[in-house]
């Protein structure tokens, strides 16, 4: 479940005085989601979903909120924010940091076919060449100095060998930084379950707050092991290659990235691994029961360092 925080219709209609979006007409939970309450909201004008941030702060969120509406003004596939009177796109609702954002078509899909994966690959280089021009910037938060130091405080707590094969991971990643790649804005979440299909177009991409500044090669790698990621945690060649010719087809990789790209991909599953065991062992109050398998991307790792082809 995910409303943390209810919203009464009374608190809801006074809210949304600060909007041009007419009367409340329907006020409805939103099931899935882990981090945030999120409700589908009808109004005499339409249908928007509202999202109450239940970890980040009202003076976090233009990062993020700004760059979806310029992403969308761009016309990348994800919901655009709606301002309010005060041209804000956040403010607070029952004590929390909320937004609105357009509602979107489709749901997200489990198996996804090739054609469905290059869509993807496709959109998500459209997003990096929108993100071009957006001003804001944000460092990663999880980027090789949090894997590091947060690995630090699991390998007393893992199996022995887990934590030397971890280690090892780090020590390569240590071992191969690069300094020169094409970087930008990236998703840097872009799952299965942040993206809703509608048949095989993209309805659109969601859920942009790991949102930040770093290698835009990353983010396809992050993409692809997860989109092209069979169920014993290999990867499907057919579905990677076309995730790549879908991203290929806007932006082509250039020689540095080719020769980056498979350190790339660990380090898109390292970050994973990482913040599944940080959950599984130390989880926040109230998360158990989301916790997900950090042995998906371990496994996942170690079909990356065998693996020769690497469907470029
Ligand atoms: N703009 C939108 N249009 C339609 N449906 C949406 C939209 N945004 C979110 N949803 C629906 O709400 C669900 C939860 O959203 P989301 O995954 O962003 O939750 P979260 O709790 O904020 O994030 P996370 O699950 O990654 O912690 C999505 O699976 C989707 O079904
Ligand atoms: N997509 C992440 C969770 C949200 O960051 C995972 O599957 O581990």
């Amino acid at each position: 479940m995910s409303v943390y925080t209810s919203v009464s219709e009374s608190a809801l209609a006074d809210w949304l005085r600060r909007y041009s979006l007419g009367e409340l007409v329907e006020l409805k939970g939103i099931a899935a989601g882990i981090t945030n309450t999120n409700y589908f909201v009808t109004t005499t004008h339409g249908r928007y979903v509202l999202t109450l941030f239940e970890v980040l702060k009202l003076d976090e969120l233009p990062f993020y909120l700004e760059l979806m509406s310029h992403l969308a003004r761009h016309g990348v596939a994800c919901p655009a924010p709606v301002a309010d009177h005060t041209d804000a796109f956040a403010s607070l609702l029952e004590g929390k940091p909320a937004c609105l954002v357009s509602c979107l078509a489709g749901g997200d899909v489990a198996a996804p076919s090739p054609v469905q994966c290059r869509a993807v690959g496709e959109m998500l280089a459209q997003m990096h060449l929108a993100g071009a021009t957006y001003r804001r910037k944000m460092d990663n938060p999880r980027g090789p100095a949090w894997w590091s130091k947060t690995a630090e405080a699991l390998y007393d707590k893992m199996p022995v060998v887990d934590a030397a094969m971890l280690r090892e991971e780090v020590h390569y990643q240590d071992s191969h930084r690069f300094t020169h790649l094409p970087s930008g804005v990236i998703h840097a979440d872009l799952f299965k379950d942040n993206v809703l299909m509608d048949g095989d177009k993209i309805a659109g991409f969601i859920d942009f707050y790991y949102a930040c500044n770093d290698f835009l090669l990353y983010d396809v790698a992050i993409a692809l092991n997860d989109w092209a990621r069979r169920n014993d945690d290999d990867i499907d060649s057919d579905r990677a290659r076309a995730l790549i010719e879908g991203y290929q087809s806007v932006r082509p990789f250039s020689a540095d990235e080719v020769k980056a790209w498979p350190v790339m991909l660990r380090a898109g599953a390292l970050r994973f691994w990482v913040s599944r065991l940080l959950d599984f062992y130390h989880p926040a109050d109230g998360e158990l029961t989301f916790i997900k398998d950090p042995g998906v991307f371990q496994r996942l790792i170690a079909h990356h360092r065998d693996r020769t082809d690497f469907w470029l």
